[in-house]
């Protein structure tokens, strides 16, 4: 079965957490695409959500599909359920997250909502995360000597471009690729990181998910994170 097709069945599956009249996080990335498509047949059908888009691709493909969009606001700032994507998850359900360097808008979303499902094809399954190099998004300003910083924790850090300029997120920052290898601690990583000056945010998502649903041959496997 092609990845695609595993994206898709996880896809559909995790639909299926979304509770009727219901505000949920959507994430980012080729597999929200599907989790878009679906949603917009779930509304089709008569089921009520609003969602909370983590990116303008996302945003996008909401209008697309007609989900019904909603912002945060100081009255709106929970979420039912949050969907993503990832690009690894290990045993742990600790996972790698930024591929598309959203992974600042998504973490928000995912800590506001009560329970984050998150879709993968079977690739993303890995025993221990680091194969993917971790982004972190970081300030333009003084990026050199925050990439330097990171550098001092053990990784190879390589500042992501866009055709030859600065890949910049939608929050304005910058993203660095961080080749640790393999990540033994993925939490105490996380806090050796978010403490450097100049760090916004890192793609490591430990412990977060609440349901790991794997789009394989045999079709979609969901994992329940039983903590
Ligand atoms: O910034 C991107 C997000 O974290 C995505 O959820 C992640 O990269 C997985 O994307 P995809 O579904 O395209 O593999």
């Amino acid at each position: 079965m092609s990845r695609e097709q595993q994206k898709q069945d996880a896809a559909a599956k995790a639909v299926e957490y979304i509770p009727d009249n219901s505000i949920v996080g959507l994430g980012s990335g080729s597999t929200m695409y599907w989790v878009m498509q679906k949603l917009g047949e779930l509304v089709r059908q008569g089921m009520h959500v609003q969602g909370i888009p983590s990116s303008p691709a996302t945003e996008q493909w909401a209008k697309e599909f007609h989900v019904p969009l909603v912002y945060f606001s100081s009255d709106m700032t929970k979420a039912d359920v949050a969907i993503d994507g990832a690009d690894e998850v290990d045993p742990d359900f600790h996972m790698t997250k930024g591929g598309g360097g959203s992974l600042l808008r998504e973490k928000i979303i995912a800590d506001a909502a009560d329970k984050l499902i998150i879709a993968v094809d079977q690739s993303k399954i890995v025993q221990q995360l680091g194969s993917f190099p971790l982004p972190v998004e970081i300030t333009p300003f003084g990026w050199q000597k925050t990439a330097r910083d990171i550098q001092s924790l053990g990784c190879d850090p390589v500042l992501r471009r866009d055709r030859g300029d600065p890949f910049e997120t939608d929050n304005g920052n910058y993203v660095i690729d961080c080749d640790f290898q393999l990540i033994e601690r993925p939490d105490e990583l996380h806090h050796q990181l978010i403490q450097l000056i100049g760090v916004v945010e890192t793609g490591l998502f430990a412990d977060m998910a609440d349901i790991i649903i794997a789009g394989t041959d045999s079709g979609a496997e969901t994992f329940e994170n039983k903590r």
